[in-house]
């Protein structure tokens, strides 16, 4: 991507996300620093950049997590800055994390039913019983390929099923927008595979992808735009094949 691509612009895209001039320090320490960036509507859209440049600082700032400092988050044209989660949320946005985050001793279809309701633990799963909520788990949980585990307790999946357990909670508010953060982190490779599988045919459905993901392979394959940080802040963005021969993107993964 040019130079001038990186200038904050006026009007991000109609329905996009984007951010401006978003920063978040813990201490003396920088973590987001001044990122605008805006990611591509309809697209799959990949952060990258070294460990602890601010990936995962950054997607908690957008997702309501975190609170950045200063700077703002839009979404579909709305200032999305600073709402809690389940605000954020409801405007759309779906996001995993990259430690797995699901309730070890409860069953696949009751992490699925607990996922579509806010409240309690107890209250989300009384009130989900509902055949809808069970018939679109199940199908959901058929789609991610666990639908044979649904009785299992969550403790006793591979990483690689929880994390599509994990895929398959978000996809139960029928999020446009969802956000990964490492899909493939700790996976093996077939269910790598079928992650990548899945995000490609949800986006040709009409979802939007923004995936943190250190695995280059899936990300050059799978990504349509990537923006690359480094100590906080976009250093480029663009198509795999321009990202990969950026000169500031080399230096930053090489130190170079
Ligand atoms: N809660 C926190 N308290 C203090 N420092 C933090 C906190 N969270 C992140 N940091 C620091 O902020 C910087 C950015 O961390 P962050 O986890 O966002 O990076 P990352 O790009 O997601 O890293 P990785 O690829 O290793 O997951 C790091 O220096 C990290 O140590």
């Amino acid at each position: 991507m040019s130079d001038t691509e990186m200038q904050p612009r006026a009007e991000p895209l109609a329905g996009s996300l984007a951010t401006v001039g978003l920063s978040k320090s813990f201490g003396g320490v920088r973590a987001v620093d001044d990122a605008t960036v805006t990611f591509l509507p309809g697209k799959i859209n990949a952060v990258i950049g070294p460990n602890g440049s601010g990936k995962t600082t950054y997607f908690n700032c957008v997702t309501g997590m975190i609170k950045p400092d200063s700077g703002s988050v839009s979404y579909r044209g709305n200032d999305i800055t600073g709402r809690p989660p389940h605000r954020i949320a409801q405007a759309g946005i779906g996001r995993s994390f990259q430690l797995c985050r699901i309730f070890p001793r409860m069953t696949v279809l009751e992490n699925m039913l607990v996922s579509v309701r806010s409240g309690t633990v107890l209250g989300k799963l009384v009130s989900a019983r509902q055949r809808t909520d069970i018939d679109r788990a199940r199908e959901l949980l058929t789609r991610v390929g666990i639908d044979h585990l649904e009785h299992a307790e969550a403790r006793d999946l591979s990483y690689g099923q929880q994390k599509l357990l994990e895929l398959a909670g978000v996809l139960m508010a029928d999020p446009e927008t969802i956000m990964l953060d490492e899909p493939a982190g700790g996976v093996n490779p077939a269910l790598i595979d079928r992650i990548g599988g899945l995000v490609r045919t949800l986006n040709s459905e009409g979802k939007t992808f923004l995936i943190v993901e250190h695995n280059m392979d899936m990300i050059m394959s799978l990504s349509d735009h990537i923006v690359v940080f480094d100590r906080g802040s976009p250093i480029a963005a663009g198509a795999p094949e321009v990202v990969q021969d950026d000169p500031r993107v080399l230096e930053a993964y090489l130190g170079v």
